[in-house]
């Protein structure tokens, strides 16, 4: 569990009390898992009934960044996609400080994540991760996906110590190719809007309906919004893609599952030519970013009460197996 900075319900009782109207807080718990913000369940009492909300405090984005984040994610709420709500006070505002760090509080939604997901989890993701894009159309923000190539470009370099020399080979010739793939005319025709960029199976929820049947699994939501950021459609699939459809070795592509989430996608939205052709590119785009962010997260680990960064030669090896596509 990553919880920086701990509240107490003492800490929030009278503040969710008079600035909101969900009630009175009757109990708030650090979540396990999540290495970026410190995020709690908070239960409210109203009207004799309990509500369930996630309280989150923004560890290292900015209130400059955060509006993007929280109201992509009304925006896509209001349009019927299932994700998190964020909470207004009294004043209309969705974003608040809390011991002097931005935090929100938004809805929980229902359901578990599903680590071993079949083909019809991945088909589900990709259906909806279409609508999404789509609905995201006409959201009137714009901000940069922060952990684009200006931040790998800024990152590495601060991590290269810490690699063997074949990974630092690899690191600086990805680096290389993806730096002429992002300024190429192929790369500048690619359709693009509000994206997750961090749909991994851990953001996902599927409700089971009350039945211990896989099978019967609906999508819960897509929730952890705050890497998103206005960025090509296609690395988006790609992120989703990497982390939806490892075959058991854990690098490859399993064909059942990402042949399900690509024709699941694709049923919404079919991918342009030019997508097409700058797929693999974009897999290993995607593989990139994680493979940074994680070693990143290893060799410069910040303070937590407890924190499990995640294993960066994961993506490391998923960067050599799309780059032998
Ligand atoms: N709106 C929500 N509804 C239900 N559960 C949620 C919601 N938001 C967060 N959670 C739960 O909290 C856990 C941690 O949240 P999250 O993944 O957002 O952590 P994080 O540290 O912000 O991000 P990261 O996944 O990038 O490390 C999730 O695994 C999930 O169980
Ligand atoms: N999904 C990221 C964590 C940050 O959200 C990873 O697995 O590296």
């Amino acid at each position: 569990m990553a919880v920086f900075t701990p509240i107490e319900l003492s800490d929030i009782s009278q503040w969710i009390s008079q600035d909101f109207d969900i009630g009175q807080a009757i109990e708030i718990h650090g979540i396990h898992g999540g290495i970026e913000n410190s995020n709690f369940f908070l239960d409210t009492l109203k009207d004799g009934k309990k509500q369930e909300y996630v309280l989150t405090i923004f560890e290292r984005l900015s209130a400059e960044q955060l509006p993007y984040y929280l109201e992509l994610m009304r925006h896509l709420a209001l349009q019927g996609i299932p994700v998190p709500m964020p909470i207004e006070n009294h004043r209309g505002e969705i974003l608040f400080t809390l011991k002097g760090k931005p935090a929100a509080i938004v809805t929980k939604l229902p359901g578990l994540s599903r680590m071993q997901p079949e083909a019809k989890h991945c088909a589900l993701v990709g259906e909806m991760l279409a609508k999404m894009h789509l609905a995201g159309k006409d959201f009137s923000k714009t901000q940069e996906n922060l952990r684009s190539l200006g931040w790998w470009q800024k990152t590495i370099p601060l991590v290269i110590p810490h690699l063997s020399t074949a990974q630092k080979d690899l690191i600086t010739h990805e680096l290389a190719a993806q730096e002429q793939f992002f300024s190429s005319s192929a790369y500048d025709a690619l359709p693009q809007g509000a994206s997750h960029c961090d749909l991994f199976r851990d953001n996902v929820l599927f409700d089971p309906k009350g039945t211990a049947d896989s099978s019967q699994d609906q999508l819960g939501g897509f929730f952890d919004f705050y890497f998103a950021g206005t960025d090509k459609w296609l690395f988006d699939l790609a992120v989703t893609v990497n982390d939806w459809c490892l075959a058991e070795n854990k690098q490859d592509l399993d064909p059942e599952r990402y042949e399900a989430l690509m024709k699941a996608y694709q049923s919404v939205r079919a991918l342009t030519k030019e997508e097409q052709a700058s797929w693999p590119l974009m897999l290993r785009a995607a593989a990139l970013r994680f493979w940074v962010s994680r070693l990143w997260d290893f060799y410069l680990p910040r303070d937590a009460q407890m924190l499990t960064p995640h294993d960066p030669t994961h993506f490391e090896r998923i960067l050599l197996s799309r780059r032998s596509l």
